[in-house]
């Protein structure tokens, strides 16, 4: 007897990280709609079936450009979820159905990872509800998408410490040496105190001191620096070694 070999579907999901003023990393959901279900537990990851005629590349970059309004972005493809019983919810189900007008019966999904400042306007052309969620108050989920945003928390860490450049996506374009220390300190698994922090970025060019200062705060106002890509790519130096 042969075996059964699948007939699929495909489709991208993307995980677009933010970093908020409370330094805490969220990450960005969009609302769908089913009858029957309450709208708090209707949020999901933005996504698309792949078209016939798209490279699955694309596919994520219209995602995240119908999400946002955003030309380009920072992508990078990290998995594939092919659980065979991954989209069968009967209300995951109901929404393909209704969405895509087909009879959907197995998806195999090409997780992505993003990043975009906290504060760049969102102009979705396609979501009419996106927001931004700090990572411990995600809510429960459909198809797989919490077990994808778990898994997308381990590879961007990853990601970090190979190019440490990606950290400035995340970061307003002016920012003290604090706010780039807690966002390291959130997405690495290493520990660094903040003194050793300081003495390690003061060493390296790329990050250019400014002639401002913090203003109204309750502390003593820290200067602002910013990100110089090109001489970045220069010695592209790993931040902590
Ligand atoms: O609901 P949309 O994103 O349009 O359809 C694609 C969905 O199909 C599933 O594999 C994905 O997880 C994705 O979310």
């Amino acid at each position: 007897m042969s075996p059964n070999f699948i007939h699929t579907y495909v489709s991208v999901d993307c995980v677009v990280f933010g970093f908020d003023y409370e330094n805490r990393l969220n990450i960005l959901l969009v609302q769908r709609h089913v009858d029957e279900v309450p709208l708090e537990r209707q949020r999901k990851l933005p996504g698309s079936l792949i078209f016939s005629d798209e490279d699955v590349d694309d596919a994520a970059q219209r995602v995240l450009h119908e999400l946002t309004g955003i030309k380009k972005m920072v992508l990078k493809q990290f998995k594939c979820f092919a659980d065979p019983t991954r989209a069968n919810n009967v209300h995951d189900i109901k929404w393909m159905g209704k969405e895509y007008k087909h009879d959907i019966d197995r998806i195999i999904t090409v997780a992505y990872l993003s990043l975009c400042k906290i504060d760049h306007k969102i102009n979705s052309t396609k979501y009419d509800t996106v927001d931004w969620f700090p990572i411990d108050e995600v809510p429960q989920l459909p198809f797989d998408h919490n077990k994808i945003i778990s898994e997308s928390l381990v590879e961007i860490r990853k990601w970090i410490e190979t190019d440490f450049s990606i950290i400035f996506e995340l970061l307003p374009k002016r920012f003290t040496i604090r706010q780039l220390y807690q966002l390291y300190t959130a997405l690495s698994e290493k520990y660094i105190d903040i003194k050793n922090f300081h003495k390690k970025i003061s060493s390296f060019n790329y990050i250019v001191p400014l002639d401002e200062i913090e203003k109204n705060v309750s502390h003593r106002a820290a200067r602002y620096y910013k990100f110089d890509a090109k001489i970045y790519k220069k010695n592209n130096t790993k931040l902590i070694k």
